[in-house]
């Protein structure tokens, strides 16, 4: 097994999920979602985790659980909001197909869900979120073969462009 066949990164609430689950099953493959993985051997929400461990042990914690994954998951995997920016991380995500799902702040402010997922986002989520966008968008595009704009585009929209960028095989 060489990994997954599709990782999609983005800041919260950009679609990784939603996305990353349409094109698993456009593809005839297994879907993960990284949250999930952090969840599953922490007993925590990841958004809770954040707040519980603090971002450098969290993060450290994400390298260690993606270095693990990366070789067991040949599908599509739904990365976290923050995993890219862990240091060490852009290395394990090197020799893989990596697309960056781009959204803009107006967008992610009436996406649903974002505080209560993301706890770490409080007291005042639009200036994090603002704050986030700008620093986090050349680490995501650095470590992309793409960048697909997802604001004010549905997700069969988004999967279609992303679907486009998968590498051909014979
Ligand atoms: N292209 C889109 N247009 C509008 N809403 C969308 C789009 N893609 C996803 N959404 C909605 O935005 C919310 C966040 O999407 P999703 O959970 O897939 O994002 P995510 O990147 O996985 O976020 P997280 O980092 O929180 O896991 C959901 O309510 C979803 O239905
Ligand atoms: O953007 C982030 O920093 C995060 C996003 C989520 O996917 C979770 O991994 C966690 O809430 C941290
Ligand atoms: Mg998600």
């Amino acid at each position: 097994m060489t990994g997954p066949a599709l990782i999609l990164v983005g800041p919260p609430g950009s679609g990784k999920s939603t996305v990353g689950r349409m094109a698993a099953e456009r593809l005839g493959l297994e879907f993960r979602d990284f949250d999930d993985d952090i969840e599953r051997v922490h007993g925590v929400p990841a958004g809770e985790l954040v707040v519980k461990l603090g971002r450098e042990k969290f993060q450290e914690s994400e390298r260690e659980i993606l270095a693990d994954l990366l070789p067991q998951h040949d599908g599509v995997l739904a990365l976290g909001g923050g995993t890219p920016t862990a240091p060490g991380v852009a290395e394990l995500l090197e020799p893989h197909h990596v697309v960056f799902l781009d959204v803009n702040l107006d967008q992610l402010l009436r996406r649903e869900g974002l505080v209560t997922l993301h706890p770490w986002l409080l007291p005042n989520p639009r200036a994090h979120l603002k704050e986030l966008l700008n620093t986090r968008r050349p680490v995501y595009a650095a470590v992309s073969a793409a960048t697909i704009p997802t604001s004010e585009r549905t997700p069969e929209d988004v999967l279609a462009d992303v679907l486009a960028t998968m590498p051909v095989t014979s």
